[in-house]
């Protein structure tokens, strides 16, 4: 057998397009539009490094109720599909703003500190005017390759990938730990209502102790 053999893992995204329907997700690109006017700063990584060789976007807090409730009512399907539990988490999120030039480099969402741990599921609602006002910006989520000796850890080299497109009203969900990225976005006009919006966050393990929201 060669010594270049690798064991090739797709990993599972769940992805869901219209999730909320035309109305809410007109209503909350609207919301992600005015939060987007002020507010948003620079994205940060590992927690509070805004390093933009790495991620180029603007972040913010933002309130989607409406969106936390649908994903409730998927939630069992995506856990069951993922093999995570999401027993006794809590939401952590936010909007991620993507203008011309703009992209995340490839990471896990469980890299840097601490708290990061606690994720155990990733989502990703996607948000944008119509026609789409931008190209690229697809989220692109490596396969797993592992050699198959222990000898050596897997190469950039040897991963192959599938990409995501950030259609407007659809949800991505997948494990933190997978490998992924925002490719570059490109919006000639510049203008904030043509942005790729993306509201971004974690279900994450509670606190010890804490009280569980599903008894
Ligand atoms: O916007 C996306 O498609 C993904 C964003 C992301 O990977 C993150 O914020 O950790
Ligand atoms: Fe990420």
């Amino acid at each position: 057998m060669s010594a270049d053999a690798v064991w090739r893992l797709p990993v599972t995204v769940c992805r869901i397009t219209g999730f909320l329907g035309e109305r809410t997700s007109a209503a909350l690109l609207e919301r992600a539009v005015t939060a987007a006017g002020g507010g948003l700063t620079p994205s940060t990584v590992d927690g509070d490094k805004v390093i933009p060789a790495v991620r180029r976007s603007r972040s913010g807090g933002f309130a989607a109720p409406e969106l936390l409730a649908a994903i409730d009512e998927v939630l069992e399907a995506v856990e069951h599909t993922l093999g995570v539990s999401c027993r006794d988490t809590e939401p952590s999120y936010g909007l991620n703003v993507h203008n011309d030039g703009d992209f995340y480099g490839v990471h896990q969402d469980t890299d840097g500190v601490g708290y990061a741990s606690d994720r155990l599921l990733t989502f990703v609602y996607y948000l944008h005017g119509t026609p789409r006002p931008f190209q690229g910006g697809a989220l692109r989520v490596f396969d797993v390759a592992l050699p198959l000796g222990t000898d050596r850890v897997g190469r950039w080299e040897d991963r192959t990938w599938r990409d995501w497109e950030p259609e407007h009203d659809s949800i991505v969900f997948f494990r933190p730990t997978a490998w992924h990225q925002v490719r570059e976005v490109s919006c000639p006009s510049g203008r904030r209502e043509d942005s790729r919006f993306a509201v971004n966050g974690w279900l994450c393990r509670r606190p010890d102790g804490a009280v569980a929201r599903h008894g």
